[in-house]
């Protein structure tokens, strides 16, 4: 895996905490995003070579809307970049990750993504993030 592509925070109120993140990082999101698929609507605000990706839920069924219930706002995901997503998938798994989804599936930002569960890496939702090329 090679950088941290960007750290996910859950927010109730993406307008809001836009402000908020502006505040704390001294300048403002470059982009906003819907990504129908994962019931979100994100910002982006960038940090160096990392991003901060605020995620607010669009539906009830959104996984973001289900984390907010249980834990309430804060980190959600850390994400990485990878090369090859395919076969990053398939070495996790082989080293006895598990997979949220089967084939690598469209994120924010034009990027395929994939995700493992939480339950396997420690506590902590990994987004697998590849460049389409
Ligand atoms: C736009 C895109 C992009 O960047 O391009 C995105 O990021 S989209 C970002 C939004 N999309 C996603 O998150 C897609 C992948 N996520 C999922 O499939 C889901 O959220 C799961 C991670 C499988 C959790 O769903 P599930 O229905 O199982 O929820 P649950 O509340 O019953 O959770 C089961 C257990 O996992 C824990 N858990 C749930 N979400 C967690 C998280 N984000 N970080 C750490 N632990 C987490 C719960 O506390 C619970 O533990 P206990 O059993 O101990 O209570
Ligand atoms: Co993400």
């Amino acid at each position: 895996m090679d950088k941290i592509e960007h750290i996910g925070i859950a927010v109730r109120d993406l307008e809001k905490s836009n402000d908020l993140y502006a505040k704390l990082l001294g300048k403002s999101h470059y982009k906003m995003e819907e990504v129908l698929s994962e019931g979100v609507r994100t910002s982006f605000f960038e940090v160096g070579p990392n991003k901060i990706e605020l995620l607010e839920a669009t539906s009830v069924e959104s996984p973001i809307a289900g984390f907010l219930d249980k834990k309430g706002e804060g980190i959600h995901h850390i994400a990485f970049a990878v090369d090859d997503i395919v076969a990053e998938m398939k070495r996790l798994e082989s080293e006895g990750f598990k997979l949220l989804n089967k084939e690598p599936k469209l994120g924010a930002d034009n990027k395929l993504v994939a995700f493992v569960h939480p339950k396997t890496a420690g506590g902590v939702l990994v987004e697998l993030c590849q460049e389409r090329k």
